[in-house]
């Protein structure tokens, strides 16, 4: 079996809403995707022969999933009073309303699924929310 790995960052905003301890206040990370993915042989022809895809093609799809999240709040939806949304809107911040807790292992969820529906075979995905912590979700 073949794999194949690449990664791209973001720079956000998040707070856990819920969490006892400085993480329920507004902070930033560098957040790492970093994505592998696998297959059993490498192309017989053409343009990809010898690979299991073009390290550009997939490195370009990781950019830009980790582009739609760079230099925003992410936050699990409901968790800030409307007006306090608002008034972060008005001032023209943007802002990604997400379905689940903004923890490392939810993302490494999101970003599994999201790629996975994109065709490609995904062992596993990792996201690193500071240099030395990360969490991988495969199945
Ligand atoms: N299992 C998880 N635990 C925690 C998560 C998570 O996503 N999964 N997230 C957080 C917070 O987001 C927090 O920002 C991380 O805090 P911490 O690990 O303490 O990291 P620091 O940036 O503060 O790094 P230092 O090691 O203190 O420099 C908490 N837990
Ligand atoms: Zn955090």
């Amino acid at each position: 079996m073949y794999q194949l790995n690449t990664h791209a960052s973001f720079d956000s905003a998040h707070f856990l809403a819920g969490y006892e301890g400085k993480c329920r206040n507004l902070h930033g990370h560098r957040w790492k995707l970093s994505v592998t993915i696998q297959k059993e042989k490498v192309e017989e022809q053409g343009q990809t022969r010898g690979m299991v895809v073009d390290f550009g093609e997939l490195k370009d799809k990781v950019k830009e999933i980790a582009d739609e999240f760079d230099h925003a709040l992410i936050m699990e939806k409901d968790t800030l009073k409307a007006k306090t949304i608002e008034a972060l809107r008005e001032e023209e911040f943007r802002i990604i309303e997400v379905k689940f807790r903004p923890t490392a292992e939810n993302f490494a969820r999101y970003f599994y699924d999201r790629i996975k529906q994109d065709g490609y075979d995904v062992s596993f995905v990792e996201v690193y929310e500071t240099p030395n912590n990360c969490a991988i979700y495969g199945e």
